[in-house]
């Protein structure tokens, strides 16, 4: 292993055992307000009547289906919008009644969610929570748990992919393959179990649903065979547990004793049907990848980094209509179990469009439009990229500065980590107050990232030492942290760990402040 890599490797588990801490402070209680799957068959029957992706207003939407999506959006005060009505992006979340900033919007747990591969065995599969000893499913051998309760809660949503996982073992299927296995599963327990003979037959025709080929139209041929490949790994996995549990969820001893012996015949089978079903495409971007997210505090020399890091992927079908925009009006916060919370960035009226940001906002608008294909196949059309993107000098101008000042912002960054490893605080105070400053040039005033960069600047210590208290720059600690709590709190609530943390910070350092001052007066 490299040497930034091991620093890495060493960040991310002291970010683990931060995690673990705040578990053991509150998190596991909010974990257990979590909606039980009960709600499972209301997901199902939203998925699969969610009508045909109106992105840019290619398709017509399903009037039967969209009806639906009114009645579950109302209680929110939302409703969804005809493509057209609210600016680019298709059809699109409406408020239908005013919102404070930082009102929620929505509150929703997953249809279906997963952890990332490289958080299989460290994080409970129901609460995302990590810390402690986790069960560990006898049957697949795969899933882990924080308590037995937690098991129990997740078993619905878990037991036909208990069936698929047990096949596959000791290997694990990718993130992708795991989140649309499940889905599949949600959709055929709301529809009524096929006939084993059938499974393999409904899994394909449910993938065939799935795919939105008019839009693979211009992705580069790789990238149709990697969505080809998942979904042939996905009916492939169905079929494999369909034959050998005789039904997709099988009967747990047939399974066990025919584990062994299909674990290489199963390996075959995968490597043929990603051959053969290439054809069947299955488009990630259609299942609205929402990335399972958690703010960590670092500490490991410095109590200063906090991260983004993203845990998994799940599929929420309400929260998914919100449409992309480089200047959006809400943005989402994940809470245990992966529960999305949608806030109010500024006040809105009614008839307003909330909207999100997809990808990365202090990026110029020529990367962001990069990145939108890339991820989520589709151009950007709202009003911030139209403007920089236009074809004027001025335009052109602005989007040159642009490009140099997101160079810049990474450089930043990159920067201050690089100092906090080298251990040169002031270096790292230096880098990371100009990060804060370029950040607030780029992004939007409520953006997100900007008030965790704002954080970051505001707060940087070392084992109890603040250095801007060691610096003379505790003033400026104050107007960061002032605003990085303004930011955040619209994001994440007043209640959340990350926000209590920012308003404790700026308490300490106005104190601070104000002693400074005392005794200098004195
Ligand atoms: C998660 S869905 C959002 C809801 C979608 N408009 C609908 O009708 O279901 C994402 C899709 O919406 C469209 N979209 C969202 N934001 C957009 C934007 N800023 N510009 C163009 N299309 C956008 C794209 O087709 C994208 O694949």
């Amino acid at each position: 292993m490299r040497a930034d890599e091991q620093r890495e490797a060493a960040r991310a588990a002291a970010e683990e055992a931060w995690v673990d801490e705040r578990v053991a402070e509150g998190e596991s209680r909010r974990v257990l307000e979590v909606t039980p799957p009960g709600d499972a068959a209301h997901w199902a029957e939203l998925v699969a009547s969610r009508p045909v992706d109106g992105g840019g207003g290619e398709r017509k939407p399903d009037s039967t289906g969209t009806a639906r999506w009114h009645e579950a959006l109302a209680p929110w005060g939302l409703t969804l919008a005809a493509a057209g009505a609210v600016g680019g992006g298709g059809r699109g979340l409406v408020t239908t009644r005013s919102f404070k900033r930082g009102e929620v919007l929505m509150r929703v747990t997953p249809a279906v969610a997963v952890v990332s591969g490289r958080h299989l065995s460290s994080r409970c599969h129901h609460s995302h929570a990590t810390g402690g000893r986790l069960l560990v499913c006898s049957r697949c051998g795969c899933a882990r748990y924080c308590s037995a309760d937690h098991q129990r809660a997740a078993w619905a949503g878990h037991r036909d992919e208990c069936a698929l996982l047990a096949q596959t073992r000791p290997r694990v299927p990718g993130q992708t393959v795991r989140l649309l296995a499940r889905l599949l599963a949600l959709l055929r327990r709301s529809a009524g179990a096929p006939p084993p003979e059938d499974a393999g037959e409904w899994a394909r025709s449910a993938a065939a649903i799935l795919s939105l080929s008019h839009q693979l139209g211009g992705q580069p041929a790789e990238r149709c065979a990697e969505f080809g490949e998942q979904a042939g790994m996905v009916c492939s996995l169905i079929q494999e547990a369909a034959r050998s549990g005789g039904g997709w969820a099988g009967s747990s001893e047939r399974v066990h004793l025919q584990r062994v012996h299909l674990q290489r015949v199963h390996l075959q089978r995968v490597h043929l049907q990603r051959v053969h079903l290439q054809r069947v495409h299955l488009q990630r971007v259609h299942l609205q990848r929402v990335h399972l997210q958690r703010v960590h505090l670092q500490r490991v020399h410095l109590q200063r980094v906090h991260l983004q890091r993203e845990i998994g992927i799940g599929l929420y079908p309400l929260a998914a209509l919100a449409n992309h925009d480089c200047d959006p009006t809400a943005a989402q916060s994940f809470g245990a179990a992966g529960k999305l919370t949608l806030r109010a960035l500024r006040p809105l009226a009614a008839g307003e469009a909330v909207t999100i940001g997809y990808v990365d906002l202090a990026a110029a608008a020529s990367e962001r439009r990069q990145a939108l294909r890339s991820s989520y196949l589709f151009t950007c059309e709202c009003r911030a990229c139209e403007e920089a993107l236009a074809p004027t000098p001025a335009a052109r101008k602005r989007e040159a500065a642009r490009c140099e000042a997101a160079a810049s912002l990474r450089e930043e960054q990159r920067a201050e980590l690089a100092a906090i490893d080298a251990a040169d605080w002031e270096a790292a105070l230096r880098r990371s107050t100009r990060a804060a400053e370029i950040a607030a040039s780029l992004l939007p005033p409520g953006a997100p990232a900007l008030g965790l960069q704002l954080l970051r600047a505001g707060s940087l210590r070392r084992r109890g030492c603040k250095l801007h208290a060691h610096c003379g720059s505790l003033r400026e600690s104050v107007g960061y942290l002032r605003r990085a709590t303004e930011v955040l709190q619209a994001v994440h609530g007043e209640a959340a760990p990350l926000v209590r943390d920012a308003a404790e910070m700026l308490r300490g350092a106005q104190l601070e402040l104000a002693y400074g001052d005392n005794s200098a007066a004195s």
